[in-house]
């Protein structure tokens, strides 16, 4: 009798194959990436339209995965043994977190992107949210800071707002970066609309109003804001830039919460990185 493996087409690469015509069961690779186009995967290895559950029991019954058996080598014809196939069954707990994570992201951000354009639930709110943006735009924040930098008289303002120009050049130079190595697409439904902006921009991930909110409040907080209602009112402020991307519908709300705690860490490292009047004193006399 054949081994039913020797049956079995061929895999190209473990493509991610559910029950075919013939009733047989394939399996997601764990080796190859998932394509961006293709649907999320299945959670459970089922035959369409079956029971999961009696779909798991009936592929484990399967001679594939008969450690043992007689009949399921197919190793002379160089497939791979039964054991390995087993281990492929079931996607790892990790990959089904993720997509699981990834589904109720989309799902969430679009629930929340009500001012994703004029006609939307709370359009009428869009005027304002898109002026919340450009509160935490980089050229406000640049410009900002260079102009305090030109007017402050004492050598600890302008060590405070070098620093500060520091971090906010650093932040888009770091952005930028993640954007461009993860290259995650907007969400569907967002109008690119936004004033000024780099090509990696078209880009969401990480929120780069995200990190900016994150980095300058903590940037302020630190140095600059001591009085407790307007510390309150920087914490209002940066959770608004957050609120207001997904509300926009620019980013889904885990390019937001990345981009909090990426600007978070970023705050460390200009800490880290503190330029002392020393410092620039040195940097002065190197480039003069
Ligand atoms: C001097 C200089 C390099 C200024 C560039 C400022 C600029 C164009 C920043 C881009 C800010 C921006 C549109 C970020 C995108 O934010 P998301 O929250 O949409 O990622």
């Amino acid at each position: 009798m054949p081994s039913p493996k020797a049956k079995a087409p061929a895999r190209a690469g473990g493509s991610p194959v559910l029950g075919g015509a013939n009733g047989r069961y394939e399996f997601l690779s764990l080796t190859k990436p998932l394509s961006r186009s293709s649907p999320p995967p299945p959670l459970l290895l089922q035959r369409q339209g079956s029971d999961p559950t009696t779909a798991r029991l009936r592929v484990s019954e399967s001679p594939t995965r008969r450690r043992g058996s007689g009949s399921s080598t197919g190793s002379a014809s160089g497939q791979a043994p039964p054991e390995e196939d087993g281990l492929r069954l079931n996607p790892s707990f990790v990959r089904v977190a993720l997509s699981s994570l990834l589904a109720i992201d989309l799902w969430m951000s679009k629930r929340l992107g009500v001012c994703a354009c004029e006609d939307s639930s709370w359009g009428s709110v869009r005027p304002l949210m898109k002026l919340i943006e450009i509160s935490g735009h980089g050229i406000p924040w640049l410009a900002g800071g260079v102009y305090c930098l030109y007017k402050s008289d004492s050598a600890a303002g302008q060590e405070v707002m070098l620093n500060l120009l520091m971090g906010l050049l650093l932040d888009l130079l770091l952005v930028g970066i993640v954007k461009a190595s993860v290259r995650r697409r907007r969400p569907s439904h967002n109008r690119m609309d936004m004033f000024a902006t780099f090509s990696v921009d078209r880009y969401s991930f990480p929120s780069g109003h995200a990190t900016r909110a994150a980095m300058c409040g903590r940037f302020l907080l630190a140095h600059l804001v001591l009085a407790a209602p307007l510390r309150v009112l920087v914490l209002l402020w940066a959770a608004l830039v957050g609120l207001s991307r997904v509300m926009l519908g620019r980013h889904n709300v885990t390019d937001v919460m990345f981009g909090f705690w990426m600007g978070y860490c970023q705050y460390n490292l200009v800490e880290m990185l503190w330029l002392s009047p020393q410092t620039l004193q040195g940097l002065l006399g190197y480039f003069a």
